[in-house]
């Protein structure tokens, strides 16, 4: 009775495995590349740079960003806006064409070559890392691409620190359009600092990333209910993740 009993469970179980193949492999590849980072010496960011290095054309932003989207679905997961909210983001920066532009949360640069490639003449883009190993990364990245200090700077700092001096200490008055891709618990508490600090110019959009996956509801909630924002959901595919749906906040 037992055997049948536990038979009887094996569709079941089989299902639900098919059900959630991609979050496993999601799982594994992401334990698989923190696996490596605590076993080699050389951190993940390195890797992803070595790879650009031989890979990459110098100059084009366009093969930057194939070239990492290669790496990441070749060797190792890489957490960036990736190519599918990536176009999401360049379609509604491109609409806007914003002056000044800010990306909370660099890592690889990936978003800020992504931002650079879409910016009008004469516009400027601030990104904020506070991780100085991904930030020494990021400034090769970006600087491969092609753009140089006047068009993309990058700042190295918690973002609730940066914020409040960017009057102040870089020049930057008010931004009409950001990109936030750093901690998701972080994202209300940076929305709320912008406006007491009166950054966000008349207008101004934000976007921002994985708000489904893993999931920012406070930064939702407090976007949708405090009356001062539109708000709109695309939802796209998770970066390199084909079958799990992530969702960018505009
Ligand atoms: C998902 S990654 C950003 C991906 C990046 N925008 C891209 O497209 O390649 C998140 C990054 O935010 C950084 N971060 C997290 N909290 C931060 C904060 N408070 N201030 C600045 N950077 C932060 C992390 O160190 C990490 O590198």
């Amino acid at each position: 009775v037992s055997v049948a009993i536990a038979l009887a469970f094996v569709p079941l179980v089989l299902a639900l495995a098919l059900r959630s193949r991609h979050w496993v492999v999601l799982v594994a590849r992401v334990a698989l590349g923190w696996l490596r980072d605590r076993l080699s010496s050389v951190p993940r960011e390195h890797r992803a740079l070595q790879y650009l290095l031989t890979h990459a054309v110098p100059g084009d932003p366009r093969h930057v960003l194939l070239t990492l989207d290669q790496w990441s679905r070749r060797c190792e997961h890489l957490s960036c806006v990736g190519p599918e909210k990536g176009r999401v983001v360049e379609r509604v920066l491109s609409a806007r064409s914003p002056q000044r532009v800010l990306e909370l949360g660099t890592s690889c640069g990936y978003g800020a070559v992504l931002l650079a490639r879409a910016l009008p003449p004469g516009a400027r883009l601030l990104t904020v890392e506070r991780d100085p190993q991904r930030a020494a990364m990021a400034e090769k990245v970006i600087r491969l691409a092609g753009f140089d200090e006047r068009t993309v700077q990058l700042i190295v700092g918690p973002s609730e620190e940066v914020i409040p001096q960017l009057r102040s200490r870089h020049r930057m008055d008010t931004t009409d359009f950001i990109l936030m891709e750093h901690g998701k618990s972080c994202y209300e508490r940076d929305l709320r600092l912008l406006e007491r600090h009166r950054l966000l110019a008349p207008g101004a959009t934000v976007m921002a990333d994985h708000v489904l996956v893993p999931g920012a509801p406070r930064f939702l909630r407090y976007a949708r209910g405090s009356g001062r924002f539109r708000c709109r959901l695309h939802r796209a595919t998770l970066e390199y993740c084909q079958g799990i749906t992530d969702g960018i906040a505009e």
